[in-house]
């Protein structure tokens, strides 16, 4: 990254009946945001100014071919599509979902070519975004496959942060999916990005059990004797700070989890439920353990108040401040421990 220049935070416009339009247009609208970063959203002219009329949003752009042309302080459009393609607020239309896919390709396009640093996508709808050439229930699962590294599904505060051993995994999968490779990879991608990502020395990570009780010792279920406490000794044994499994009903209520710096939960609603009751509008959805930085909201399209004008915008910007704060931990984490002997031995070589 050219260092002169604000770290570009690219925008994935998601589905254009849903809020999405609306809660990144309503973070920028605050130009004292542009003072932190510069924004490209990858759509077109056409469609945010269509927005803005229809939300009474204020927002002065600059429509630019790509994102490498992408100036500071102005809020950035890369116009992806020419066409004006039609919204229909509330509604879950193939358009919809056509050109959220768009705008995410493009962007991250953009992100493996480094014309943008981070990703903050805006929600999609998992119906209608699937077809022949997109094949994903979600960003995660994406990105997973267009990225370098492990993914791992972070639903993060300042203080409470809970990852996914399975993500979007039917429940009737889930325990096939929980086998010891699975969680060995996990606890060592939440605990580097603890380190990497939020500047935490000696992360500790409970993790929750599987069945109710954890089993009670095998009555409800074997998973959690079997597969997981082997797993959590063995990598305790290593040096790492997990313990559990702890039951996962109580854990929240308790205030059990704020004795710790994370959480895995061991599927989708063990993890999410608890999260967006402490947190809802305030958390964000990051996918950690990838070559690049991703944040979302912690929302999705919330049809029923699209096109109102009423969306909270709250989530949208901790996103983008999350993203900034990652992006910039990650940047310093990497220059303390690079082999500073070997740039030199490099230096000397030529
Ligand atoms: N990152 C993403 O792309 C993402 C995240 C979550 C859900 N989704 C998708 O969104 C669709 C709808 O999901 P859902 O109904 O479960 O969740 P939702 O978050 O869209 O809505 C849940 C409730 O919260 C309200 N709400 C959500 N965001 C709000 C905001 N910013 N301001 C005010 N109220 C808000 C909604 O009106 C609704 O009552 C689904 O297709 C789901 O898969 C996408
Ligand atoms: N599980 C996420 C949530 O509820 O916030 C959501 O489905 C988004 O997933 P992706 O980031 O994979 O699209």
């Amino acid at each position: 990254m050219d260092e002169n220049r604000k770290i570009r935070l690219g925008i994935s416009i998601g589905d254009l009946n849903g809020i999405g339009c609306e809660v990144a247009l309503k973070t920028f609208e605050d130009s004292r945001m542009l003072d932190f970063c510069t924004p490209v959203i990858f759509a077109s002219n056409k469609t945010v100014s269509f927005q803005m009329r229809q939300l009474k949003l204020n927002v002065t752009f600059n429509g630019i071919p790509d994102a490498s042309k992408a100036i500071d302080n102005k809020v950035n459009i890369v116009n992806v599509w020419k066409e004006v393609p039609r919204v229909d607020f509330g509604q879950a239309t193939k358009t919809g979902g056509e050109y959220a896919i768009k705008s995410l390709k493009a962007a991250v396009e953009a992100l493996k070519k480094g014309d943008i640093d981070v990703l903050v996508t805006a929600p999609i709808n998992k119906n209608n975004i699937q077809s022949e050439d997109f094949n994903f229930p979600g960003h995660t699962d994406f990105l997973a496959q267009e990225l370098e590294g492990e993914s791992l599904m972070f639903m993060v505060t300042e203080t409470l942060k809970v990852g996914l051993l399975t993500d979007h995994v039917a429940v009737k999968d889930v325990s096939a999916a929980i086998i010891p490779r699975l969680i060995r990879d996990k606890i060592n991608t939440i605990e580097k990005s603890l380190k990497m990502d939020f500047g935490i020395r000696k992360p500790k990570i409970a993790l929750l059990g599987i069945n109710p009780h954890s089993g009670d010792n095998g009555v409800i279920g074997k998973e959690d004797d079997e597969v997981l406490k082997p797993v959590i000794k063995e990598m305790a044994d290593m040096g790492h700070l997990v313990f559990g499994p702890y039951s996962a009903d109580s854990f929240f209520g308790s205030d059990g989890y704020k004795k710790f710096d994370a959480i895995l939960a061991a599927y989708h609603d063990q993890g999410l439920i608890p999260f967006k009751t402490i947190s809802f509008g305030q958390g964000v959805n990051y996918t950690a353990g990838l070559s690049k930085v991703r944040t979302s909201p912690d929302h999705g399209t919330a049809y029923e108040i699209a096109g109102k004008g009423v969306a909270d915008e709250s989530s949208f910007k901790e996103a983008v401040f999350m993203a900034l704060n990652i992006f910039k931990h990650r940047t310093e984490y990497q220059e303390l421990t690079q082999d500073v002997l070997k740039k030199q031995r490099l230096k000397r070589e030529r």
